[in-house]
């Protein structure tokens, strides 16, 4: 072990407890609003800071997607770049959050390393700052880098941070990879929610639009929310194809979760309206 190693940096993952499209762009990108809220099941992560300003990743899901293509890279690259620094470091990636489900791990990923780095490296870049970076390397990014429970819009950009009830949540994982631009790009999806505002929020009817069409392409998705709706108020995060059912306490969940089907998968998670990644930074 390398003895300047920093240890346990938390990745959470996050629920769209609400997912509106409400127009499309001219680029094509869609106008959203979104309700974010951070979950406490997390990836972890450790640093060793060098100063050669090599960049190394220990990974397992190397073997899914190459280290020059994971965001954790990017990111350190991106902070590089940007400050300049000649600083470099070897990481650790403990990948427990499962990829592609609409919960955000790589993008959480991402950004927890550009704020350790920034703390590691003391480049003393704003919070401002990292999110502009992060938002270069994907959507869900400075959401994370606020880390505050938040009422988004644009394409998830523009945050304000909301007090989010913080439900506890059996969260399903349908064996199945739902492409985002393909959801987004089919011609049946509705676009037209009207927008809400700020007053509306607590008190309008919570939805997501992407849902119905990915639960009827994806047999799997309409398979774990059929089953979930029985128990509890259930709804897709993201473009998929993680599911969620809201429960008031842990027990209520457990119960639920103690009758799960063989062929369904998942785990019980609580809402917070913090991040674990910013409780970690208070607690240095
Ligand atoms: C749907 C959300 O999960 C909500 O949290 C995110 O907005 C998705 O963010 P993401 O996974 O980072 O997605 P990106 O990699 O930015 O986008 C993938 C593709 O989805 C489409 N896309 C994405 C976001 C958006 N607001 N409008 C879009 O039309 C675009 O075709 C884009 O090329
Ligand atoms: N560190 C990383 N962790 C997970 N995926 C990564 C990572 N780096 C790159 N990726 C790529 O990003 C893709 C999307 O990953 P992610 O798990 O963030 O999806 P998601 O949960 O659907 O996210 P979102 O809700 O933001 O759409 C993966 O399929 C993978 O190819």
């Amino acid at each position: 072990m390398t003895s300047n190693r920093s240890t346990a940096w938390p990745a959470p993952a996050k629920l769209n407890l609400f997912l509106h499209v409400n127009g499309r762009r001219v680029d094509g990108y869609h106008e959203l609003q979104t309700l974010f809220q951070f979950i406490d099941y997390c990836d972890s992560l450790d640093f060793a800071v060098n100063d050669s300003g090599t960049l190394t990743l220990h990974s397992e899901m190397e073997a899914v997607v190459a280290n020059s293509d994971n965001l954790i890279l990017k990111a350190a690259k991106s902070l590089q770049d940007y400050t300049g620094t000649h600083q470099g470091a070897e990481i650790w990636l403990d990948k427990k959050l499962p990829m592609g489900g609409g919960i955000g791990g790589g993008s959480s990923d991402a950004a927890t390393t550009l704020v350790a780095l920034n703390h590691l490296w003391n480049t003393q870049l704003s919070q401002d700052e990292l999110a502009k970076i992060g938002l270069a390397l994907g959507a869900d990014v400075p959401v994370f880098i606020n880390g505050l429970a938040a009422f988004a819009e644009g394409v998830g950009e523009k945050l304000i941070p909301v007090e989010a009830p913080e439900n506890w949540y059996l969260i399903l994982t349908p064996d199945v990879h739902v492409s985002t631009a393909e959801v987004f790009n089919d011609p049946l999806l509705p676009r037209d929610t009207p927008k809400l505002s700020m007053d509306d929020l607590m008190s309008s009817d919570w939805h997501n639009d992407c849902q119905p069409r990915v639960a009827e392409r994806y047999p799997q998705v309409a398979k774990a929310l059929a089953w979930l709706i029985e128990y509890a108020p259930s709804r897709m995060t993201g473009t998929g194809a993680c599911v969620f059912g809201i429960f008031d306490t842990r027990q209520q969940a457990e119960q639920v979760f103690a009758k799960l089907p063989a062929g369904l998968c998942g785990f019980i998670a609580k809402g917070t309206n913090k991040s674990p990644l910013a409780l970690r930074l208070t607690q240095r």
